[in-house]
């Protein structure tokens, strides 16, 4: 039986990841980080009795779960699965809003440990397909666009998806024109920029998470898309990451690289 940590475990994805977690044979969630949860709450958040709730890091016992998932906010990540790391943890992390030497610093720290676990921007299958096929449309169209739309609570812009989106166009296009005439008459109008790879997110109630990534050339146009219409959608990988992360002996970045 593999003992689980659910780090956010109050949050819109942390009760998705508690209740799946729940539902597996295998798997016993054993203890919460959840920052505002009172004890009388547990049974309104799914946590049995025995599940231990921690409202800071510093509470967590060691020994207490094999396993770390993150579903928190991007100032929290970093501390928490150095935390995990440093406390014998195996992470499996949703949490967006790492910086790249966050992220490679936590790499290092889980090769010294020997601890094997999974950052994953997306845990989505369409979105991990979309990025997949963006990179490879890329290598043909080397001018592109991303419009991602979030729910209005989304703290982070751009989203975590799109952004290892851009990275992964980035790495195979080819250099290409900017237009020197475009000037913007209001801020921001042409959106953020990732190595001139425009990204625009766009915040609305009733949205979930959805991505498009345009493309154009000469007389023609390629539109990808994905949408996660139910955060139940991303569980498939987070269920995965579960049965993977005891196989690996460092943090892999990315879902399609444990698949
Ligand atoms: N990889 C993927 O497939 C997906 C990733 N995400 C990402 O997951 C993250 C969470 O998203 P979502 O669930 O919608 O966000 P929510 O705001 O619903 O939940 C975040 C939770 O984290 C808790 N929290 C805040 N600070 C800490 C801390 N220091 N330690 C532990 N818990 C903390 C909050 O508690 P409180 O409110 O009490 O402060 C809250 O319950 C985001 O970064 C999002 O981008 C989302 C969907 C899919
Ligand atoms: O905050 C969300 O909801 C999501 N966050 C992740 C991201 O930033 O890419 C994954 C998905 O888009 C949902």
């Amino acid at each position: 039986m593999k003992k689980v940590l659910i780090a956010g475990a109050a949050g819109a994805m942390g009760q998705k990841a508690v209740d799946l977690v729940n539902s597996l044979p295998d798997y016993q969630l054993t203890a919460v980080l959840a920052p505002h949860l009172a004890a009388e709450q547990a049974e309104q958040y799914h946590l049995a009795a025995a599940v231990k709730v921690y409202h800071r890091l510093a509470e967590i016992e060691d020994g207490i779960a094999d396993i770390w998932v993150d579903f928190t906010l991007p100032d929290a990540v970093y501390e928490n699965v150095k935390f995990a790391l440093q406390h014998g943890m195996r992470p499996i992390v949703g949490t967006t809003g790492l910086t790249d030497d966050q992220e490679a610093e936590l790499v290092r720290l889980s090769q010294q440990q020997g601890l094997g676990g999974l950052i994953a921007p997306n845990f989505g299958m369409s979105a991990v397909l979309l990025m997949k096929f963006a990179k490879e449309a890329a290598t043909y169209f080397p001018d592109v666009e991303i419009i991602e739309m979030h729910h209005a609570d989304k703290k982070d812009a751009p989203s975590g998806t799109a952004l290892s989106t851009a990275k992964l166009i980035d790495q195979v296009r080819t250099a290409h024109e900017t237009n020197p005439d475009e000037q913007e008459s209001l801020a921001g109008a042409r959106g953020g920029d990732y190595h001139g790879i425009k990204i625009h997110a766009v915040r609305l109630p009733g949205y979930i998470a959805h991505e498009q990534v345009l493309f154009g050339g000469a007389g023609e146009a390629l539109t990808i898309r994905q949408d996660s219409f139910d955060r139940q959608s991303f569980m498939s990988g987070v269920k995965v990451a579960l049965e993977k992360v005891g196989q690996l002996d460092h943090l892999v970045i990315g879902l399609e690289n444990i698949l």
